[in-house]
Order: structure tokens, then C-alpha cells, then sequence
């Protein structure tokens, strides 16, 4: 196993389609480079200056922005997780969802812009990326267009007196995939890797990163790692990241396609609605993967 997550180039497939299923099961993350057809770079940097003013806001605005499902809205420094705070989206491709979130946190008509534009183009990117992973899988006429999407954009304020205490705990995402668009400057991802051991993921112009999170463990029957990853203060400063989630299936079950359950493959996990297994994992805490186990199909 390399040293550093993979780096995958959208505008070379289906050439990266092997590397990108091995990232997949062996790391549970790689970079992605050539992304700006779909998400300009213009974008990005707008809507980080969009997420610096939202998250400036007084207390009481963000707190407007409440849960539609569980976890999903504003989340104030705790004592889990003191240095951080975030605000979120969900539903991206609802344009009611969107103006609801923006009508909350009274954004301006230039807020609006580009907070709708950068929540269809990473939609789309989303759902590109994910078809050509289950393409690779060999999984035919699949399709993430009706599933549900969300962002969470978050803020560290890390001093000098912070540094090596965690900025967020250790987790894995309650995602299929999250794409990661984090601070140009300021680092302090770390990915674990299958040996327990953390590998920094420090930013790198150019790409994004991208994470499998329990979902894709579930509907790959075991194939992809659902990786744990952590944010520690590693330098003082006010650190700005967006995370945004391929969920799940709006109404259908979350379970393997048939293409990958045989004989030697036999199905891992029990169906169930994503909703169930959000209510679940918030209501329980369970931040590290437990709440996978919780559908697991014990045998004997
Ligand atoms: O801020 C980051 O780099 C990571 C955030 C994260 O892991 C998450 O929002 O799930
Ligand atoms: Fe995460």
C-alpha cells in the first residue's frame, strides 16, 4: 500500500477506473484531480468567502438553522468537540431547501447565487463520481440521481494554546461519499488507514479529497472501507472546511445490488431505509461505524 491517498483523474476514465475501486477498498479516500469542468475553481473561492460571513454570524442567527434530519443542522462548540462549529444544508437539489437555508440566515442575493450554484455543481460531481465507481464495481443501469444530498460547512478556531488537541473526533461519515473541499491553508485531516496508523491529508491546490462513508460499505457488500478520519489542531488560526454528502436513497433501501452478492460474496448487511440508519447513529452516538455492525447478518 502507497503511502499517500490516491490521486484520481476525472478527465481520465475509464483509465483511472481500476485505481479508483482500489482506493475505494483499500483506503476509503483518494484526491481528485480535473474536477473544474463541473466545479470551477471561481466557485470555490466564492463560497468560501459565502462560508467565512455565515459562519461569523451572532449565535442566535445560526441557531435558526435547525435539524430537517437528525444532525443535519447547526452543531455549536460542544464538550466533544469544543474548538468546532457547523452549519448545514440539507437536500441540495431542492431549491426550497436551499432558500430555506438561506432565508435563515438572512443571506444576501449574492449569497443565495452562489450557495445554489455551488450545491448543484458539487451535486453533480457527487454523482458523477459515484457512477464511475459502480461502473467499476460492473454494476450496470444504477443511478444516485434520486438520492439525497447534504452540506455541512465548518469552522476551527484553533489558538496556539490548541494545538495537538482534536479539532473534530475521530469518525467515519454517515455518507455514501463526501467530498471535501478543506482549507487552502491550514491543515489537520488525518486519515486511518487500515493499520491504525493516521496519514496526514494536508492541502494540496487542485484537488479535492473524497471519503467513503458507511453507506458505501453497506451497498458494496463489505468491498469499500468506511474510513475513520479525524481533524486535529495542528497550527493557530480559524480553519474553514465544506463537506458535502452523497447521503442515501431517498425512499428505497440502502442494500448491495444483486451484482455484488454470490455464493462467496453472500450479503453482509440487512436493508434498511437511510433514515432509520441516521435516526440511529445520532440517537446513539455512534460516530466510528458501530452503527453498521447494527444491520450486520450474523451467521451460526
Ligand atoms: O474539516 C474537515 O477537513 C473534515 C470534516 C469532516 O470530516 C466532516 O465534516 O465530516
Ligand atoms: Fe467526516
Amino acid at each position: 500500500m502507497a503511502s499517500k491517498i490516491p490521486v484520481i483523474d476525472l478527465q481520465d476514465f475509464p483509465g483511472e477506473t481500476g485505481m479508483l475501486v482500489a482506493a475505494c477498498e483499500e483506503w476509503g479516500c483518494f484526491r481528485i484531480v480535473n474536477y473544474e469542468g463541473i466545479l470551477p475553481d471561481s466557485l470555490l473561492y466564492e463560497m468560501r468567502q459565502v462560508v467565512g460571513s455565515l459562519l461569523d454570524l451572532p449565535a442566535e442567527v445560526k441557531a435558526r438553522n435547525r435539524d430537517v434530519i437528525p444532525g443535519s443542522g447547526y452543531m455549536a462548540p460542544s464538550p466533544v468537540n469544543p474548538l468546532y462549529e457547523a452549519l448545514g444544508l440539507y437536500d441540495t437539489s431542492s431549491p426550497q431547501a436551499v432558500d430555506a437555508f438561506c432565508s435563515n440566515l438572512d443571506a444576501t442575493p449574492q449569497q443565495r447565487d452562489v450557495i445554489s450554484k455551488y450545491a448543484r455543481a458539487v451535486n453533480e460531481l457527487l454523482v458523477d463520481i459515484g457512477g464511475k465507481i459502480v461502473l467499476g464495481l460492473g454494476v450496470r443501469g444504477f443511478s444516485f440521481d434520486d438520492w439525497c444530498c447534504q452540506f455541512r460547512i465548518n469552522k476551527y478556531k484553533f489558538a496556539p494554546h490548541t494545538v495537538n488537541s482534536p479539532g473534530v473526533q475521530l469518525h467515519t461519515d454517515s455518507s455514501f461519499l463526501t467530498l471535501l473541499h478543506d482549507d487552502k491553508d491550514i491543515g489537520g485531516l488525518e486519515v486511518m488507514k487500515p493499520s491504525g496508523e493516521f496519514q496526514p491529508v494536508d492541502p494540496s491546490h487542485g484537488t479535492l479529497v473524497v471519503n467513503l462513508g458507511d453507506i458505501a460499505a453497506v451497498w458494496s457488500n463489505g468491498r469499500f472501507l468506511n474510513v475513520k478520519h479525524r481533524v486535529m489542531c495542528k497550527e493557530a488560526g480559524t480553519r474553514l472546511s465544506i463537506a458535502s454528502f452523497l447521503l442515501g436513497p431517498k425512499a428505497e433501501m440502502v442494500e448491495a445490488p444483486l451484482e455484488l452478492v454470490d455464493a462467496e460474496h453472500p450479503r453482509l448487511f440487512s436493508p434498511f431505509t437511510y433514515h432509520d440508519y441516521r435516526s440511529l447513529r445520532v440517537s446513539n452516538s455512534l460516530q466510528t461505524g458501530e452503527t453498521v455492525d447494527c444491520f450486520r447478518i450474523h451467521k451460526g
